[in-house]
């Protein structure tokens, strides 16, 4: 059968609204064969590498994934932990704490869960056990504060894709971005201020991003304007004047040019300049995970303290801070407004069912 559907549908089957929470993905383990199917499906999203397939199928498969892997596992073995990867335990306690507080509010009309865009869970099967579960209304909610076709219309693709095979699609909704939302640009300024309460103030106060290719946002990627909005709301928020913080952009991957000014450079220029204590927040990850702890708080402290510079301190993510959970589960129920209504099916249906011999 081309398209997938449920046989057995039975008009007694309560209907549901599901919260659908994901993140990027990561590794199984930090090993080098864990790392090459990672790396394999992560990199292979035409999203995320925008280079023509066949040129790309050489280079991924004839270089990368030959050396990347090894270089990466150990990379992750420095931040993994007895439960696992950081950004899984991450968005399980977040997915954990958004799930409680749905509940208490909508009970089992409710379904909360989280997937990942690459590696598992899958969305696929994530959005199968709901919809098995009797879920008609679906909302969608990438945990990436600032767009990027990259991340968010890549988990957008997954969710298509998924529903290219099936019969019976869910109503949807998709939030695509909150990068500007009071909330969550509170809770940033909040944090820092926490941060700043037990250390003090820095010299500089840094906002690394993500990078993604230059050429993306020439070609028309909103994601650069989108990480400078937050960082001038939060700035606003903290009553900071221009020259006490930055925007930067970290992780760069292959030879192009990125998104600039690049963290690490920045990092290494700044104690020439007379900066010499910095604190720096990444506050496009919603989770700690390689990005932060170990680009950020090991690889990138080391460029500034060799280049002279004599503090550096990491503030985290916001990771299940209650606001930052509080804020989550207000942009959810914001957007769940006009649907926590009528869940039920059709009345032509049921009377349909009903001249059937259906029994509800
Ligand atoms: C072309 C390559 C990449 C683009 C574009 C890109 C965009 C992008 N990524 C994130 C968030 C994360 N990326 C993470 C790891 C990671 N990213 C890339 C490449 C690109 N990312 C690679 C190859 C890796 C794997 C690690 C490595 O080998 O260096 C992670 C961490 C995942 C984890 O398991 O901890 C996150 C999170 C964003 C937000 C973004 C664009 C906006
Ligand atoms: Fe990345
Ligand atoms: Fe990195």
């Amino acid at each position: 059968m081309k398209y997938q559907g449920k046989t057995d549908f039975s008009h007694k089957t309560p209907a549901k609204v599901g919260v659908l929470i994901t993140n990027l993905g990561t590794p199984e383990a930090p090993t080098k064969p864990a790392l090459k199917r990672y790396l394999k499906q992560f990199l292979s999203d035409p999203r995320v590498v925008e280079v023509p397939r066949f040129v790309w199928w050489f280079i991924l498969n004839g270089v990368i994934l030959n050396f990347r892997p090894a270089r990466s596992a150990k990379a992750y073995q420095g931040v993994w932990t007895d439960k696992g990867s950081p950004l899984l335990i991450h968005t399980q306690n977040q997915h954990k704490a958004i799930a409680e507080q749905l509940v208490v509010e909508f009970g089992d009309k409710i379904v909360v869960e989280y997937a990942m865009r690459y590696g598992k869970p899958a969305i696929n099967e994530t959005i199968d056990k709901m919809l098995a579960q009797g879920v008609r209304q679906l909302l969608v909610l990438p945990l990436y504060p600032q767009y990027s076709a990259t991340t968010t219309a890549s988990t957008f693709d997954a969710i298509a894709q998924d529903f290219t095979k099936r019969r019976w699609l869910p109503d949807f909704k998709f939030i695509s971005h909150y990068h500007d939302n009071a909330d969550y640009i509170q809770a940033i300024a909040d944090k820092i201020r926490a941060h700043w309460d037990k250390k003090g103030r820095a010299d500089k106060l840094v906002f690394s991003y993500h990078g993604i290719p230059k050429r993306y946002l020439d070609n028309g990627d909103p994601y650069h304007c989108e990480c400078y909005k937050t960082s001038r709301l939060v700035a606003d928020n903290l009553a900071l004047n221009k020259d006490e913080y930055i925007t930067t952009f970290q992780s760069r991957f292959g030879k192009e040019e990125w998104l600039k000014p690049y963290t690490d450079h920045s990092l290494q220029a700044f104690p020439k300049q007379g900066i010499k204590s910095v604190q720096v927040i990444c506050p496009g990850f919603s989770a700690d995970c390689l990005e932060t702890i170990e680009e950020i708080g090991e690889e990138n402290r080391d460029y500034f303290i060799e280049a002279g510079g004599e503090r550096f301190e990491y503030i985290e993510a916001l990771n299940s801070d209650p606001q930052h959970i509080d804020m989550l589960v207000n942009l959810i129920k914001t957007n769940l407004a006009n649907w926590s209504g009528d869940f039920t099916p059709a009345t032509e249906t049921d009377k349909f069912a009903k001249e059937q011999g259906a029994t509800n």
